[in-house]
């Protein structure tokens, strides 16, 4: 596995299939790149199926042992189920999807050797589901998590980005994921330098404290340090529910503990959500300049959040040492 300059091992790569998506989410950042066009835009940019499994045959090599693919919308891609069949199978596939066309797909990804999903539903509520997706689609999303979980996928996460329009339907959402086996909720943090309206902000450490006095046990998951929260029972508990909240804003122990790099739908590497100014195009290449590419992608990774970095005398940045301590 390769370990860039601050000691952050890379793992898992996150692969983005389209920029396309059906809905058109409030806070909707597409893994830092912006707005999701609609679903019927052209589709030219979007790397091929040959040329995602390239890149993933090669960071393979790299002892890179899980993949998340994403989007915009990743199932708009007719060939998903091929390129999970593809991923080389010492690699942990995993989806994010906002879930509408899981119910016809759910089994045939399990096929393919999808292992879990991650679906965003922001409330349980259609009216307010409707107000922050711009989409009707509440009933398929509620399909598509059934046939999710009917699929053997496991598990199921119900993402919820915790905003203003969200933040009172909290409470019954993770009643519902305590109630339902086999459902997690991921409540994610707003990110307003990405999403713009920064006065939907609300301060996620309040969602820390109501869920600590809710918890029954707490826990720390390596991976960017998360906090995971059990509810009824704990982790060894199968019939409790989980709650792990995803709060990168500002915060250093999640960027110390990120282990994964990026691909954009067109094909560009990128070491972080955030970052925009290390991109390397990987579509054409061939695997040895993939090979080079990502390694140069992995020593240039900066961590983004957090006083990591002190500026030398001569002007160029160095790591603060004592930061890796936390
Ligand atoms: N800043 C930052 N945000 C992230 C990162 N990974 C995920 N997120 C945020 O978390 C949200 C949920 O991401 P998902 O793809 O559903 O889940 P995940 O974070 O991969 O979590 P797992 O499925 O549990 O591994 C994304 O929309 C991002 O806003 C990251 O590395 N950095
Ligand atoms: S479902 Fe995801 S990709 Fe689509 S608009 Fe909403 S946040 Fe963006
Ligand atoms: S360095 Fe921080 S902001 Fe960038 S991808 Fe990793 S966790 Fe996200």
């Amino acid at each position: 596995m390769l370990t860039d300059e601050f000691g952050r091992e890379v793992s898992g790569i996150r692969i983005s299939l389209t920029d396309r998506c059906n809905f058109d989410c409030v806070y909707c950042h597409n893994e830092g790149l912006g707005d999701t066009r609609g679903p019927m835009a052209p589709q030219d940019e979007e790397m091929s199926a040959d040329d995602v499994v390239r890149i993933l045959e090669v960071v393979a090599e790299f002892g890179v042992d899980s993949v998340k693919f994403t989007g915009g919308e990743p199932m708009l891609r007719e060939d998903l189920e091929e390129i999970i069949a593809r991923t080389p199978d010492t690699m942990e596939v995993s989806l994010t999807t906002n879930g509408t066309f899981l119910p016809d797909r759910a089994e045939g990804l399990v096929e393919a050797g999808l292992e879990r999903v991650n679906v965003s539903q922001d409330a349980l509520d259609p009216s307010a589901f409707a107000e922050v997706t711009k989409s009707g689609a509440y009933d398929r999303v509620i399909e598509g998590v059934e046939a999710a979980l009917e699929a053997g996928l496991d598990p199921v996460k119900l993402n919820m980005v915790v905003f203003e329009h969200t933040a009172g339907y909290v409470p019954e959402m993770v009643d519902h994921v305590a109630d339902n086996d086999g459902l997690q909720l991921q409540l994610i943090e707003y990110m307003p330098e990405l999403t713009g309206h920064p006065e939907w902000n609300i301060d996620i450490q309040r969602v820390h404290d109501w869920l600590a006095e809710q918890a029954t046990a707490i826990e720390h998951r390596e991976m960017h340090d998360r906090k995971r929260y059990w509810i009824g029972g704990g982790p060894s508990d199968d019939s409790s529910g989980m709650v792990e909240i995803v709060d990168p804003v500002e915060n250093p122990t999640f960027c110390a503990n990120c282990h994964r790099v990026r691909v954009t739908h067109e094909g560009y590497l990128k070491g972080c959500l955030n970052r925009n100014d290390d991109l390397r195009s990987m579509g054409e290449m061939t695997k040895a300049e993939i090979r080079e590419a990502y390694r140069e992608v992995v020593a240039n990774r900066v961590p983004y959040y957090g006083e990591y970095l002190v500026q030398g005398e001569n002007g160029e940045w160095e790591f603060n040492e004592t930061y890796l301590e936390v």
